[in-house]
């Protein structure tokens, strides 16, 4: 196959709060750009984008399929893989690990209710992986909808640029069409049907004003980015050519300083191949975006690669999913080089060589078989033995370890058994293959009950998982209580001395160290031990000091009230003394455990829960009975907010623990008219006779139902 002109791949993804659209935008772009012949809605639970039953069920989206699919734009074939990106805040791994591979996304908002919580959460993320936007503004035939009030918003609360490219025409049930302002054409659909096309006519007369108006604005915008429409503007704005605009506000998009603005009704069929005339138009190809940084683990130095396929390979395992035909079917982006049907490529986290049997891209519903997935493009593997989401796949003779994807801790845990106990292999294994796909996921055995515990980002994420372990690996689990997952600290800093004298007949054990423990300096934002080493003149020698280290962080997994992880603890090892013979490393770690125990049950400790930011939207009469009710869950209300409709946004920070089953209460209090989304915060100590009450529960085995 001759080489593809990378210019013309666009790897792209649509990101949005629940609801806004974003399973039907994706329908509708895989039905216009010709690949599914069939509109799945998401009312019937047709969509084929969702492949897993539950979410079909649930009507929510939760894996990330990559889907390639084919447009033509200026006269160009354009080849988009798309990766859809959930958009519920329990699934934010799942955001940020397709965020990490996209080039660009489309930022998608319902225009009957603005720019919303989880909005800006997905905004934030896309930040921190620099990744280009359009934005569309979806649902103009509801009532309510309002494109410029969306675009205000995205200025006010997300800080972004936007640059309006088209006006609509009508709104609510009278949304016919968009004018296009590079083209200054009216867009118009004349039926709502699938596959209705529109055509390109004047600009409406009681229109011309407001888009003279508007294209002013668009050539301002324009001018920030080109020199040459700059001077046009001011001499001879007539000779400013579509062209020309596109190119300067596709440089304003590439390097994050403004955010193109269109609008549609995706269900209605309006606006869709503009659309995607725009993400041809406006986000980067892979040769827009600069090399990847990946480290050489054998030299521990940065490497950069090249999207060519000339360069060595380097690729990046963003998604595992287990397809019930196909087995383990492994997505990866591949940044230089190729990967190729048949061939071998090497895992630096495992260091072994894979083989993979075949290569695939994915379609909704279909899979072509390729020969090689090359630079710049995605594709999904099969054939890998041991394999996890965020490896690096290379060449034996130039390994890289790229950038890998930090996670958040796990929030919430339950005990888990299997209903029969003929199925405990099957449960483990099953629980495994879910680790494997979903890093945010973790499984172990409790020490003390000897039962296995899932834990994971919330509630929904739990219910998920044992919902697939009933549907995919057909075992039915008996489940406890949830429990959150506090973590210890201390609050005090105290200084002692802890010998380690061991004298049993023949070599003994000897280890003598002087520490400060204590709470973390302000600026140790990480996490986990800030060790500092003061020890003069060899008193310690050399080779015991990384032992001393070693045993803190040991002990840490452990914290001294309820065995939970100690969050952070700074350790300054002042002095201490050695035994020529006696002394080894063993001694100095088990010296440092005990100065562990011993330090931290002197210096304040706390038990720390995860607290959440919670928004919740209600309507203006049950806003009392809201507040009311957080104010029993231990929660602070921080703000509260007009939003769009009438309603009010209220804003506070509650601890998980308060909150299980809390979608349900809510309901309840508003007759189902207000809507909550939730996301973790920050750890924080609880009160002393909290903290009792939650050892006394915690002890012991959780009864299983
Ligand atoms: N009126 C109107 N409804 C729409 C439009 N687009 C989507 N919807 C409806 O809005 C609801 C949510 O749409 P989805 O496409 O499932 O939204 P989503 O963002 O994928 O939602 P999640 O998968 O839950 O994150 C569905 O009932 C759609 O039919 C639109 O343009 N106009």
């Amino acid at each position: 196959m001759a080489n593809r002109d990378l210019h013309l791949t666009r790897n792209i993804g649509i990101m949005a709060h629940i609801d806004a659209g974003k399973t039907t935008t994706s329908e509708r772009i895989l039905f216009y750009t010709g690949k599914t012949h069939k509109i799945g809605e998401v009312h019937d639970g047709a969509a084929t984008m969702d492949w897993m039953a539950q979410e079909q069920e649930r009507g929510i989206t939760i894996t990330s399929a990559a889907t390639t699919c084919n447009w033509n734009w200026n006269n160009k074939n354009f080849k988009i893989n798309l990766i859809d990106t959930p958009g519920h805040v329990d699934f934010t791994a799942e955001v940020e690990r397709s965020l990490r591979v996209l080039d660009g996304a489309v930022a998608t908002y319902s225009a009957a209710d603005g720019v919303q919580p989880q909005s800006e959460t997905v905004w934030r993320q896309a930040d921190k992986y620099n990744v280009p936007r359009i934005g569309y503004v979806n649902k103009m035939d509801r009532s309510g909808a309002d494109f410029f009030e969306t675009v205000q918003q995205m200025k006010d609360i997300l800080g972004a640029n936007p640059v309006v490219l088209q006006v609509p025409i009508g709104a609510e049930e009278n949304f016919k069409g968009v004018v296009d302002l590079i083209k200054m054409k009216a867009i118009l659909w004349h039926d709502e049907t699938m596959g209705a096309e529109y055509s390109m006519e004047e600009i409406p007369a009681d229109m011309k004003d407001e888009c003279d108006e508007w294209r002013g604005k668009l050539l301002e915008a324009a001018a920030e980015y080109d020199e040459a429409i700059m001077e046009k503007y001011f001499d001879d704005p007539e000779s400013i050519t579509e062209e020309e605009i596109i190119a300067a506000i596709r440089k304003g998009t590439v390097a994050m300083e403004c955010t193109p603005m269109i609008c549609g009704s995706s269900y209605k069929n309006k606006g869709v191949q503009p659309l995607l005339d725009s993400v041809c138009a406006f986000l980067p190809s892979p040769l827009d975006t600069e090399a990847v940084i990946g480290t050489n683990p054998d030299t521990d130095e940065e490497e950069s690669r090249k999207p060519s396929e000339d360069a060595p390979t380097s690729a990046l395992a963003f998604k595992i999913a287990t397809d019930p035909y196909m087995g383990r079917l492994v997505f990866f982006r591949v940044y230089s080089g190729k990967v190729q049907a048949g061939s071998y490529v090497f895992n630096t986290r495992s260091g072994k060589k894979e083989r993979i049997s075949r290569l695939f891209q994915m379609n909704s519903n279909k899979e072509i078989p390729m020969e090689s997935i090359d630079a710049g493009d995605i594709g999904a593997g099969v054939g890998f033995k041991d394999i996890r989401t965020g490896d690096t796949l290379c060449d034996e003779a130039n390994p890289i370890v790229l950038e890998s994807m930090s996670f958040p801790d796990t929030v919430i845990s339950i005990a888990v058994e299997p209903k029969s106990q003929a199925d405990i292999a099957k449960l483990d294994n099953g629980l495994a293959k879910l680790a494997e796909e979903d890093p945010t996921f973790t499984v172990r055995t409790d020490e003390q009950s000897g039962q296995t515990i899932i834990s994971g980002m919330g509630e929904l994420h739990l219910d998920i998982i044992i919902d697939r372990l009933k549907r995919e690996f057909k075992v039915e689990c008996n489940q406890g209580k949830p429990q959150v997952n506090y973590k210890e600290a201390i609050t005090k800093t105290v200084n002692l001395r802890e010998v380690y004298k061991k004298q049993s007949g023949g070599r003994g054990k000897f280890a003598d160290i002087i520490v400060n423990i204590g709470p973390v300096d302000e600026d140790f934002k990480e996490g986990g031990l800030q060790f500092v080493n003061e020890v003069k003149g060899g008193n310690v020698p050399k080779e015991f000091i990384p032992s001393v280290q070693k045993g803190f962080e040991n002990a840490m997994k452990n914290g001294i009230l309820g065995g939970y992880p100690m969050d952070s603890l700074k350790v300054v090892l002042q002095d201490g003394s050695f035994h020529p013979v006696d002394s080894d490393q063993l001694s100095f770690e088990l010296a440092a455990l005990n100065a562990y125990k011993n330090g931290c049950q002197k210096a304040a400790p706390v038990l720390m829960e995860p607290i959440m930011k919670l928004e919740v939207i209600t309507p203006e009469e049950n806003m009392g009975d809201v507040i009311g009710d957080l104010n029993k869950r231990r929660g602070q209300v921080e703000g509260m907010e007009e939003a769009r409709s009438g309603a009010r946004v209220v804003k506070a920070k509650v601890p998980l623990s308060e909150m299980f089953g809390y979608v349900t209460a809510l309901r309840t209090i508003t007759s189902g008219r207000a809507t909550s989304s939730m996301e973790y915060d920050h750890h924080a100590p609880l009160s002393s006779s909290i903290a009792k009450a939650v050892l006394e529960e915690v002890k012991g085995r959780a009864d299983l139902v």
